[in-house]
């Protein structure tokens, strides 16, 4: 079976508000990032299936006969941890990532001939620090593998060099990515999937989506502290808590979700009238108090404790995002805030050896890159190991 060549590209995501209460059913307020996540699927002739994965150093084949033969008794999952030799003592990066894989690949294609390919991810997102890479990578795998089997048609011409698919399209595409993102949180809420297929700000809440259509212009500093940890085991924590402490934890939660409510009427009127310092002054006491939250439920840390302690001594508001425990922060930054403080801010942030960069928000959803338009992924600083792809054909057939 011969499938179709694609590069595919799905946004990361900062939760504003809402993260870990969104896996209890309350509101959370996500916005997709300008960094992104690429996936290039390759039809290939030798008879393997192979997965270039150089952010998390990982380079595997299998040959398909082999596969083949290990793909019929029982539930697929279970089939495909007893395939890679994998108990939960040993779901690391790559393994979760690999089965991610395997998972959306045999399901879409285990009825019938496994098709020849090779699929290679690059990612501009920190992984495991929060900004939802696990999303992007499940999005992007779930829309490629989904167009390579033909359920999902080729996309539509958007702009010069990208394409996007259909709502209904989207939704599917969604769907699957919501299965990869269980494989890796374990009880994922869906909302970076969401962000990470659709794109721009979102309210979210028990699956249903609102886009925010009008949003006023918000600048955030992120900041890596370059702590690892993982989604899945702060996810965990935080349930063993409410489950210890539930008249303690259920009205933090409440607490949460009245946050985020506040902060998305805050933001609708600074799309209606004149912003003023009274509304960044409420963002902020809002960032303040949300960090406090996240605090008691358990998801803190020393090093992200210092992120919001170097951005106040310069006047500047910080919680972390996502799920915690390490990885990221974010700051508001006031629109009077002058360019000397946040370069003296991020100086300071980066003497902590911190990551630091200012980013916009509000990107594209998941779109697929025209083979045509000659693009090349450039190798970064800390992923040497990836070749440069220099695309020639085109992957659209409209
Ligand atoms: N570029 C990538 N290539 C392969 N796997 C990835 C990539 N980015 C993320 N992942 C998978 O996602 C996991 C990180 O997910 P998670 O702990 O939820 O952190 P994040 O906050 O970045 O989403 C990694 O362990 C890996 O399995
Ligand atoms: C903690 C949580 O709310 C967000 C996790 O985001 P990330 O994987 O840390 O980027 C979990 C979820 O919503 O599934
Ligand atoms: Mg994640």
């Amino acid at each position: 079976m011969k499938v179709r060549d694609c590069l595919v590209s799905a946004p990361g995501k900062a939760i504003l508000h809402g993260e870990h209460a969104v896996v209890h059913g309350k509101v959370a307020l996500a916005v997709s990032l300008n960094r992104r996540t690429y996936l290039h699927l390759k039809a290939t002739s030798d008879g393997t299936v192979c997965i270039n994965l150089p952010n998390i150093d990982t380079f595997l084949c299998w040959n398909l006969s082999e596969e083949a033969g290990q793909r019929l008794d029982f539930d697929l999952l279970k089939r495909l941890r007893d395939f890679m030799g994998l108990t939960n003592g040993n779901l690391d990066t790559s393994n979760m990532a690999t089965l991610t894989f395997l998972y959306i690949y045999m399901s879409l294609f285990g009825s019938g001939e496994l098709p020849s390919l090779k699929v290679s991810v690059w990612s501009e997102l920190p992984t495991g620090a929060g900004l939802g890479s696990s999303a992007a990578y499940s999005v992007c795998l779930a829309a490629a593998l989904l167009c390579a089997s033909g359920a999902i048609p080729a996309p539509l011409k958007e702009w010069d060099h990208t394409c996007r698919w259909h709502q209904e399209d989207l939704e599917l595409i969604n769907s699957w990515a919501f299965q990869g993102e269980m494989i890796i949180h374990g009880n994922p809420s869906g909302v970076d999937n969401t962000v990470g297929t659709w794109g721009g700000m979102l309210r979210f809440l028990a699956g249903k989506i609102i886009p925010l259509s009008r949003v006023p212009l918000i600048r955030i500093l992120l900041t890596n502290t370059k702590v690892p940890r993982s989604t899945k085991v702060l996810v965990a924590r935080v349930k063993d808590r409410i489950n210890k402490f539930p008249p303690i934890m259920i009205p933090v939660l409440d607490t949460v979700d009245a946050v985020s409510s506040t902060c998305e009427k805050v933001l609708t009127e600074m799309t209606r009238e004149p912003i003023t310092g009274e509304h960044y002054n409420t963002l902020e006491e809002l960032i303040d108090i949300n960090q406090h939250l996240l605090n008691v439920m358990g998801v803190g840390h020393p090093a992200l404790d210092m992120v919001c302690r170097v951005t106040l001594a310069k006047g500047l508001h910080s919680k972390l995002t996502g799920a915690g425990g390490g990885g990221c922060g974010i700051t508001l930054l006031r629109p009077e805030t002058d360019s000397a403080i946040i370069q003296s801010t991020m100086q300071d942030l980066k003497d902590c050896g911190f990551d630091c960069w200012e980013t916009s928000i509000g990107g594209p959803g998941v779109h697929c890159i025209l083979l045509s338009y000659t693009f090349v992924l450039t190798q970064t600083q800390t992923h040497d190991s990836f070749p440069q792809i220099l695309l020639p054909s085109n992957c659209s057939s409209s």
